[in-house]
């Protein structure tokens, strides 16, 4: 099978004045297929775009290897970067005074395209990331998520074969976050390669064809989006306001699909299930013994991530 993407034992050293080094990245290997979405999520300070960065050819790597489509990221950056769409998310790279048009336009005259061919170019990506009705605003004059969009467009300039998303989605609100991953499947569906971080599990499990989880410069697992979006829709907590009675507590572990509950003397009280069923017997139980103070919710990213990476959590720790 091509890999489009190619890591092999990459690492990352930053030096740091008075401190002991930082190792961002240490010894991560993963291979993308081509023509998949593969998302990295991970914890802040995870490693995440210290890779996106290395792969995009601004940062070097201190050991190890990472090609795209063939290319080394050392040795050949011309032609990675002839290979590869970068879209960050947040406001950096746009000139803000300018407009969507002027912005795509700029980009395209740096990979050399004729005056002409830059106007065609332009006119096709505004339109493909719906922002033809704006394209003679200033960017300045956008909303976080028609900027994202024309910085979308200015990773398609070069008609990549990989796309690479830091974070694409940050800070935008729920409907915009929604219209930009629909952009992102019809780039899949193009057959385009992309390789996303996110701290969005929901959007990873939405979009991806597989997500790995990064945790101290390491990639700790791969999973299919189906077990990520189990781990994202099935848990469910019951919150109480008060400290459970050691013996209640008790009780409440041994029921079938009960995941967690917080020590005796915590309050809140946490109970963590797997599942619907639990959630209700674990309710039943908790009024029967007079606490109805009970609130029913979802556990956090945080939580999430504490089950899958252990006592770290998203504790940045370094
Ligand atoms: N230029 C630098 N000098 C020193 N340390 C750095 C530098 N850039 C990043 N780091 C450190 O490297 C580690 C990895 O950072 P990185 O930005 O790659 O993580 P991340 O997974 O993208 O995090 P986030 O989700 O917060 O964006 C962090 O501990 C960070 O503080």
């Amino acid at each position: 099978m091509t890999h489009a993407v190619e890591i092999e034992e990459l690492t990352r050293v930053y030096p740091r004045k008075g401190q002991p080094d930082l190792t961002a990245l240490s010894a991560l290997s993963l291979s993308v297929p081509q023509g998949e979405v593969h998302s990295l999520l991970g914890p802040n300070g995870a490693g995440k775009t210290t890779l996106c960065r290395i792969l995009s050819t601004v940062l070097l790597p201190s050991s190890g290897s990472a090609r795209v489509l063939g290319h080394d990221v050392v040795r050949d950056t011309a032609a990675v970067k002839r290979s590869i769409g970068v879209v960050f998310g947040g406001d950096r790279g746009l000139y803000n005074r300018l407009t969507a048009r002027q912005n795509l336009e700029f980009w395209a005259s740096l990979y050399g395209l004729r005056r002409a061919a830059r106007r065609q170019r332009a006119d096709e990506l505004l339109a493909r990331v719906g922002l033809s009705g704006r394209a003679d605003q200033p960017v300045q004059s956008y909303s976080r998520g028609m900027k994202q969009r024309l910085h979308l467009a200015r990773g398609l300039v070069a008609d990549p074969g990989v796309l690479i998303l830091d974070e694409p989605t940050v800070g935008m609100d729920p409907l915009a976050a929604r219209d930009f991953r629909a952009l992102v499947r019809e780039q899949r569906a193009r057959g385009r390669t992309i390789l996303m971080t996110t701290h969005d599990m929901a959007e990873a499990a939405d979009l991806s064809d597989r997500v790995s989880f990064v945790d101290n410069g390491r990639l700790t697992l791969t999973e299919s989006p189906e077990t990520v979006g189990r781990l994202v829709s099935e848990r469910e907590r019951v919150e109480v306001q008060e400290a459970l009675p050691a013996e209640l507590g008790a009780r409440l572990a041994e029921v079938p699909g009960v995941v967690s509950v917080t020590g005796p003397g915590e309050r809140p009280a946490r109970v963590e299930t797997a599942g619907t069923e639990a959630t209700r017997q674990v309710m039943g139980l908790l009024l029967a013994a007079g606490i109805t103070d009970l609130a029913k919710s979802r556990p956090s990213l945080e939580e999430t991530y504490l089950h899958l990476l252990g006592s770290r959590g998203m504790d940045v720790g370094r």
